[in-house]
C-alpha cells in the first residue's frame, strides 16, 4: 500500500517536517489551523507565520483545515501541535486513530492529564502501542529547514515502524537513529526544555559560560536520576536524543525555551515574557508537568523546582537562582 502521510500542526517544526518529507519525495496531507493559512500556502507556497522563508513543494502537498479528512486519507499521522493544544486540536476529530500509525513530534506533557503523549494517545484514542512512534533528537526546525546536518531519533516499540519512519525521514542532511525507548525519549524531551529555561534565566541574570557549563553538568545528572525513576528501560543518557537535545536546547540561539528564560532573567514578568513569545516555549508547561512527577514519585529535582517556583509560584528569579547556584556542584 502506498504510504500517505498526514501532518497535524503548522508551527515551525510541522513546517520543517512537511518540507523535509515532500523534499524526500512523499505526498503529504497537512492540517493547518485556519482557512487563511491554507489559502496563503496555496497562493505563495510558504507558511505565512513560521519558517516563512522555506519554499514548499506544492506539487506534493495537500493542505486542509478538515482534520477528519486528513486522518481518513493518511496511513501515518504525525502530530506536531504544542502539547498545550494537542487535546483541543484532536478533540475536533471524530475519525478513529486506532487503525493509523501515529507519530508524535511533540516535546511536552499533556497539561490536562499530566501524561506523556504516548500514554495520552493509548488511553484517549486506543492507539495500539505498536502503532506509536516518536521523533526526537536535537533538531531545531530552522536548521533542518536550511539543510544543516541533523541526527534525529525515532523511538518505537515496533522496530518495523521505526524502520519505516527512518526511510521517510533520512536524506543527505538527515541521519536517523532508532530507539525502542518511547518513555525515556519523551520524558527527556520534556525535561530538557525546562533546563533550557534555567539556562536562559541564568544568562539573562548575567551569569557567564563558566557557570553555564556547571549548570549543564548538574542538569544532566538531575535528568539522569529522573529518567532512572520514570523509564521502564535502562537508558544511556549519553545519546543524542537525551544529552544531545539537552545541550542544543540549553545552548542554541534558536531555542525558544532558552530565549523565554533569558527574558525572565532580564526581569520580564512571566506573563509579559509569555506574551512576547511568538512561538511556544514547551518548558513553561513542562515545568508544571515535572512538578507533578516530582511530587508523585517523591523525587528531588532542584533545578526543575527552581524553574517551577519562578514560573508558577511568583518567586523572584534572581533570588531563587542565586540560591540554586549555591546548591550546584
Ligand atoms: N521548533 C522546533 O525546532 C522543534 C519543535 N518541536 C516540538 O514541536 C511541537 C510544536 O512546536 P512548533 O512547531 O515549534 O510550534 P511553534 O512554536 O513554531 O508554533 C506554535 C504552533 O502552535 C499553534 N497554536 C498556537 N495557539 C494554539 C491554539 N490555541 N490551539 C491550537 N494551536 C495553537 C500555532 O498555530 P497557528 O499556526 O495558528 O499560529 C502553531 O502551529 C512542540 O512540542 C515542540 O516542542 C520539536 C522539535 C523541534
Ligand atoms: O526541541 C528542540 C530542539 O531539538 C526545540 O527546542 P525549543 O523549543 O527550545 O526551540
Amino acid at each position: 500500500m502506498k504510504t500517505t502521510i498526514g501532518v497535524i500542526g503548522s508551527g515551525s517544526w510541522g513546517t520543517a517536517l512537511v518540507n523535509l518529507l515532500t523534499q524526500n519525495g512523499y505526498h503529504v496531507n497537512w492540517f493547518v489551523q485556519s482557512q487563511e493559512i491554507r489559502e496563503h500556502v496555496y497562493e505563495y507556497g510558504h507558511n505565512p507565520h513560521y519558517l516563512s522563508s522555506a519554499s514548499l513543494n506544492m506539487s506534493r502537498l495537500r493542505v486542509t483545515i478538515k482534520i477528519d479528512d486528513l486522518i481518513e486519507a493518511s496511513s501515518i499521522i504525525i502530530l506536531v501541535v504544542p502539547s498545550a493544544f494537542l487535546h483541543s486540536v484532536l478533540s475536533k476529530s471524530t475519525y478513529p486513530l486506532k487503525d493509523k500509525k501515529v507519530v508524535s513530534a511533540v516535546k511536552g506533557i499533556i497539561p490536562e492529564s499530566n501524561e506523556i503523549v504516548a500514554d495520552y494517545l493509548f488511553r484517549e484514542f486506543n492507539v495500539p502501542r505498536e502503532h506509536f512512534a516518536m521523533i526526537a533528537g536535537p533538531s531545531h526546525a530552522e536548521e533542518v529547514s536550511s539543510e544543516k546536518l541533523t541526527y534525529l531519533t525515532v523511538a518505537s516499540e515496533h522496530v518495523d515502524l521505526a524502520k519505516e519512519l527512518k526511510l521517510l525521514l533520512k536524506n543527505h542532511h538527515i541521519n536517523v537513529k532508532i530507539s525502542h525507548d518511547i518513555v525515556g525519549t519523551e520524558f527527556a524531551a520534556v525535561a530538557k526544555n525546562v533546563y533550557a529555561i534555567a539556562a536562559g534565566i541564568y544568562h539573562g541574570l548575567g551569569y557567564g559560560d563558566n557557570f553555564q557549563a556547571v549548570l549543564v553538568c548538574n542538569a544532566t545528572q538531575e535528568m539522569r536520576e529522573f529518567m532512572s525513576k520514570v523509564c521502564r528501560v535502562n537508558a544511556d543518557i549519553i545519546e543524542s536524543a537525551y544529552l544531545g537535545d539537552l545541550l542544543v536546547t540549553m545552548y542554541s540561539q534558536y531555542s525558544r525555551n532558552r530565549n523565554f528564560g533569558v527574558m525572565i532573567g532580564k526581569g520580564y514578568s512571566v506573563k509579559y515574557a509569555r506574551m512576547e513569545m511568538l512561538q511556544i516555549a514547551e518548558g513553561y508547561y513542562g515545568a508544571k508537568g515535572l512538578a507533578h512527577f516530582m511530587e508523585k514519585l517523591n523525587i528531588d529535582m532542584p533545578i526543575a523546582e527552581a524553574v517551577f517556583n519562578v514560573l508558577y509560584e511568583g518567586q523572584n528569579a534572581s533570588n531563587v537562582f542565586s540560591e540554586l547556584s549555591n546548591e550546584l556542584s
